[in-house]
This record gives structure tokens, sequence and C-alpha cells, in this order.
């Protein structure tokens, strides 16, 4: 049996003034699933996960399942307080207000050495800000998570660990991801959702990603 629905987007289309951006786009996910937007670099995959978190009005079409309060998003660009440190960042956003800055390092541990941990941001790796900036979208709170190219900046082992962390953090959450790596849905376990020109996205599964 197939699990609910947890956001829908039906007959989105955006235009900037003559570019026509998207067409015409549906998409479902289903609750708790993992879903990785893949298209060509200007193809619009950030402008539709803009519309999905409200930040963006469609010119027509309709979104549900993202709520304004419970949706977290992971921009194309880091939005960081760059005077805090990694580990502070991330408590910044964190729901509970009483958690303890060990237990914030314990789970930043997992993709961050210890020397990124306890620096000002603006003092570390673009691959490393790009960590403490996923960290910080997987604390926020939210059923959704959108997720603005998660491995900018990351070399393939970095990448594989930053993807187990992301699935062992999202479960249960529905996420959506935009990226342009060729194995990017593999390692997160997604369904791969492309556009084709002019047709809107076409779910397809990973073993067709791969062929493209
Ligand atoms: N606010 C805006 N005003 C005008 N044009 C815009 C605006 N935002 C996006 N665009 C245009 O919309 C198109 C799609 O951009 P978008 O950033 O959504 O693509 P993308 O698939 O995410 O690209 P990339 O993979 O390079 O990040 C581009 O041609 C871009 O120039």
């Amino acid at each position: 049996m197939s699990r609910p629905t947890a956001l829908s987007v039906r007959g989105v289309s955006k235009r900037f003034g003559l570019n026509e951006v998207l067409r015409d786009v549906d998409l479902d996910l289903e609750v708790g699933e993992i879903g990785c937007l893949r298209a060509m670099s200007g193809a619009g995959k950030t402008t539709l996960l803009r519309i999905i978190a409200g930040l963006e009005r469609p010119d027509t079409g309709t979104i549900s399942g993202a709520r304004p309060g419970d949706t977290a998003m992971l921009f194309q660009e880091d939005r960081l307080c760059e005077a805090l440190t990694a580990v502070e960042n991330v408590a910044f956003v964190h729901p509970d207000r009483r958690i303890s800055r060990s237990a914030i390092r314990r789970d930043l541990a997992e993709i961050l050495p210890d020397h990124g941990l306890d620096r000002p941001v603006r003092q570390l790796s673009g691959g490393m800000r790009r960590r403490v900036s996923l960290a910080c979208a997987m604390h926020y709170p939210g059923h959704l998570l959108l997720l603005d190219e998660p491995f900018t900046g990351l070399d393939p082992g970095t990448k594989e660990v930053v993807a187990r962390y992301l699935r062992e953090r999202s479960r249960g959450r529905t996420v959506l991801a935009a990226s342009h790596g060729e194995q990017d849905a593999e390692l997160l376990g997604a369904r791969t959702l492309r556009l084709s020109a002019g047709d809107g996205w076409e779910p397809r599964g990973p073993e067709e990603a791969e062929k493209t």
C-alpha cells in the first residue's frame, strides 16, 4: 500500500519576462520519500524549490503539503552567521533551546573534522561551510526538507559520508533535493525526478538516471 502524499505540485508554470522557466510541472512525493530533482543548469530547479517554499509565486498551478513553519530549506548559497562557530550555528536554529553543545558536537563530528567545529564559520572552507549549512537545515524543524545542491564543494568520499548523514537525519521526513551529480540520487536512496524540456517533471528510477 502506498504512503500518503506529503507534497503535491500541480500545473506549476513560471516565467521571468520572456524566459519560460517552468511549464506545467507536476510532482508528488509520499511521506518519508526522498526525491532528487535532476536537470541541466538553468532548467529551473532552484525556482521550483523556491516556489514550493513559498518564496516565489508561480504564474499558474498549486502546491499542497508545504506549510510555512513546517518546511526546512537548504539554500543554494550558504546562509550562516559568519562570526559563530559550526556548533553555535546549529544551536541557533535548533528547536530545542536546551540542547547541549556536546550533543551538537557529536552530531556535527559525523560530517566535519574536529578542527572545523569551534572556529567562526567564516574561516572554514567552502565544503565545510556547506556541511554546516546542511546540518542547520537538518536540525531546523519541518516535515518537508528542501535541499538545493546539498553536495556543492564536496569530494566523492565526503559526499558519501554526507549522504549517509542526510539519509539518517531525514528519516520519516519528506525530502526534495536538487542536484547535478550523476550518482546523487543513488547516494541519497532517492527517486529521480527529471525535467524533460517543455513537458514538466518526469519521475524516473535511479537506474534510468544512470544512463543520462
Ligand atoms: N528572480 C529572477 N529573475 C529573473 N530570472 C530569474 C530569476 N530567478 C531565476 N531566473 C532565471 O530562471 C532560470 C532558472 O534558474 P534556476 O536558478 O531556477 O535554475 P537551476 O536549474 O536551479 O540552475 P543551477 O543548476 O545552475 O542552479 C535561469 O535562466 C535564471 O536566470
